[in-house]
């Protein structure tokens, strides 16, 4: 026994007070669609620290690209101020089940089946979202966002509200409001402007064009990335993005920028040829576990508290208004976009006519129930 053990053993309390809101098993709030599992922690050589955890805080809905539905918002909630109240937890790892998707945010059948046209409860379900967002950045823990896949609109919010991000490099990164009725207000134009400057943040958070890690790490948006495609045995950079070449012939910068034609067609083939092995993302995500790990835990906690604040101010200024402008627009586009990426398909197209609306709109026809009907996407485009 060290000199440091007697004294734990001779002081520490017989009994000890549960901060935490509830007692029951994240997993049971949810159908197990989030999972919450204490995984040893471990030094920077390697060795366990006896007694000591990292909080794995898993997105389980793989099906639907680990969007989260009501139920799994609130039990993200309950995760993190499990996480966070826990003396045993050192870090909070927050991911998704599988290689495909991290997150691509609401459930947009829950969206298009039970929230459209139904302002006053969607206003309820982004009182939870806007307590998830909270719950993230007001966590006493520092918490990894382990991009196992695409973290897209809300997923990219909440991806943003946490700490560091750590990726894989065959995950895009990106929002989706505008193109499926909604405005990426939650989180996303509060946190891109702090992160990336307010010029990218506004191409991100309303053309939502996909981009690859290796910009999201180019932009500041990710601290770190790791390749995840492994052919014949080998791993090798995303094939599909451009990696090898920083300026194209006008200086322009294009490295990360997603290849076209024949290179992306032969990318396209090395990624059908190659198994995704996330084995390099975990060794990294435990890295920095291990780093956090090894320093004072109130000084951590302070420094997060600090370094938090740009995200933080621009999310408690926005919040409320957001969650209310949100709410009623549900009556309309957000409405008619989540249905008709909900009714669409492959074939006929997840998105609306644009232009038809704009049209319409330009002749000043009011947001009727026959005029939402007609823009679903139900013939071949
Ligand atoms: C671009 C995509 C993320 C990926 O496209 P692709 O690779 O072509 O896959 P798909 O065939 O589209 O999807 C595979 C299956 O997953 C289902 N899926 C994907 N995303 C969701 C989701 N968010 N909710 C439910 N189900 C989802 C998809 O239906 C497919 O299943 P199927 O059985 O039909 O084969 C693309 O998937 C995409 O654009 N997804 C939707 C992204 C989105 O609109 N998210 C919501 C954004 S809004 C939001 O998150 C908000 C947060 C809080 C504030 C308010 C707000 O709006």
């Amino acid at each position: 026994m060290s000199k440091t053990d007697e004294v734990i053993a001779k002081t520490a309390p017989e009994h000890l007070i549960d901060h935490n809101l509830i007692d029951r098993d994240v997993e049971k709030l949810c159908d197990g669609m989030v999972l919450y599992e204490k995984r040893p922690a471990k030094r920077l050589d390697g060795s366990v620290a006896e007694g000591l955890f990292n909080a794995w805080i898993i997105f389980n809905n793989p099906k639907q690209y680990n969007s989260y539905t009501t139920d799994m918002v609130k039990a993200t909630i309950l995760a993190f101020r499990r996480a966070s109240v826990d003396r045993e937890v050192n870090a909070v790892v927050f991911t998704g089940t599988g290689d495909r998707a991290f997150c691509t945010g609401g459930n947009t059948k829950e969206y298009a089946e039970y929230y459209a046209g139904n302002p006053q409860e969607y206003r309820q379900y982004m009182r939870l979202f806007n307590d998830m967002v909270s719950a993230i950045l007001a966590c006493d823990k520092p918490v990894i966002s382990r991009v196992n896949g695409m973290r897209i609109g809300g997923g990219q919010e909440i991806g943003m509200a946490c700490d560091f991000t750590i990726a894989q490099d065959l995950a895009n990164f990106g929002q989706a409001g505008p193109k499926h009725g909604s405005a990426a207000i939650g989180g996303a134009t509060d946190f891109l402007p702090v992160m990336i400057g307010c010029e990218q943040a506004m191409i991100s958070g309303t053309l939502c064009e996909p981009f690859s890690a290796h910009k999201a790490a180019r932009l500041g948006i990710i601290g770190d990335l790791v390749p995840a495609l492994k052919v014949n045995g080998k791993f090798i950079a995303n094939p599909m993005v451009i990696t090898d070449q920083m300026l194209d012939e006008y200086g322009r910068v294009i490295h990360g920028e997603f290849k076209t034609g024949a290179a992306l067609k032969e990318g396209r083939a090395l990624l059908k040829e190659g198994v995704v092995d996330l084995s390099l993302l975990d060794q990294k995500v435990e890295e920095m576990c291990a780093k956090l790990l090894e320093t004072f835990p109130e000084c951590m906690t302070k420094s997060l508290e600090e370094l938090r604040k740009p995200k933080l101010q621009a999310w408690n200024q926005n919040k409320e208004n957001s969650r209310a402008w949100l709410a009623l627009n549900m009556m309309n586009e957000a409405r008619t976009g989540f249905r008709a990426f909900n009714e669409g398909t492959k074939e006929t197209g997840r998105e609306i006519d644009f232009v038809k609306l704009r049209q319409g709109l330009a002749k000043g026809v009011p947001w009727t129930d026959e005029l939402i009907e007609s823009l679903m996407p139900t013939e071949k485009k």
